[in-house]
């Protein structure tokens, strides 16, 4: 059977995208390279927008990538269900395109972070996260200025009612997000994003952990069963 394929776009200023597609690979997937300007998806089976500082930052973290070409069909195709996976300016960009709800603002202590940071896994039923255990503690590495998720009280109570925060700060809340909120899905749970990385998070020799993997796999196992 051949491996399911896993796009990996990347925007000018992108930073984590070989590092994406290596966690692709590690976990039995093919990573194929999506350009910002690219008009299809080239035939992938799900999408990863990975993390960095897509046209340098300019105006908002990803206020500008959101109008690359290559986004009108990621988010055509997670209306139809397709696994999208937004990692950092990720996460950034997925909020700002509309794929899920709120946004990122510079962090609570208005400078850059980046330390290994604790997560508690509080939904394992999204389509990235089956791998894990239902209140999991995992370790992954969390590098941005603009982590503090923000929304306002009803879109929280809706996200929080709904099981759709999906990863939430342990130990302490490094950027001032509210509710301690590190990632969250859409309505079907096939759209996730977080501000940690889970691609840098993908050998224990190398650290944090592998605790990242999971979520790669988890994919992985929902596209097979798709
Ligand atoms: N690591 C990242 O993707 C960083 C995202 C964004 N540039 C920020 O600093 O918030």
């Amino acid at each position: 059977m051949n491996a399911a394929k896993i796009g990996v776009i990347t925007f000018p200023g992108t930073l984590d995208d070989h590092d994406a597609a290596r966690a692709v690979r590690q976990a039995g997937g093919e990573a194929v390279s999506l350009w910002h300007a690219d008009a299809d998806l080239r035939g992938v089976d799900a999408v990863i927008v990975p993390g960095g500082f897509s046209y340098g930052d300019y105006l908002r973290c990803g206020a500008i990538a959101r109008f690359a070409p290559v986004m009108g069909p990621v988010v055509e195709a997670a209306g139809k269900g397709m696994p999208v996976l937004g990692i950092c300016n990720g996460f950034q960009i997925l909020c700002e395109a509309g794929l899920l709800p709120g946004a990122l603002v510079r962090n609570s202590a208005m400078h850059f972070v980046c330390r290994d940071q604790w997560l508690k896994v509080e939904n394992t039923s999204t389509a990235w996260t089956t791998r894990y255990d239902q209140g999991a503690e995992v370790l992954i590495p969390l590098k941005s200025g603009e982590g503090g998720y923000v929304a306002d009280k009803s879109t929280l109570a809706e996200l929080e009612g709904e099981g759709r925060v999906v990863l939430r700060y342990v130990g302490l809340n490094p950027n001032g997000s509210l509710n301690g909120i590190a990632g969250i899905a859409d309505s079907s749970g096939r759209v996730l994003g977080l501000m940690p990385h889970p691609e840098h998070a993908i050998d224990a020799l190398t650290g944090p952990s592998d605790d990242g993997l999971g979520m790669f796999f988890s994919a992985l196992d929902a596209l097979v069963k798709a």
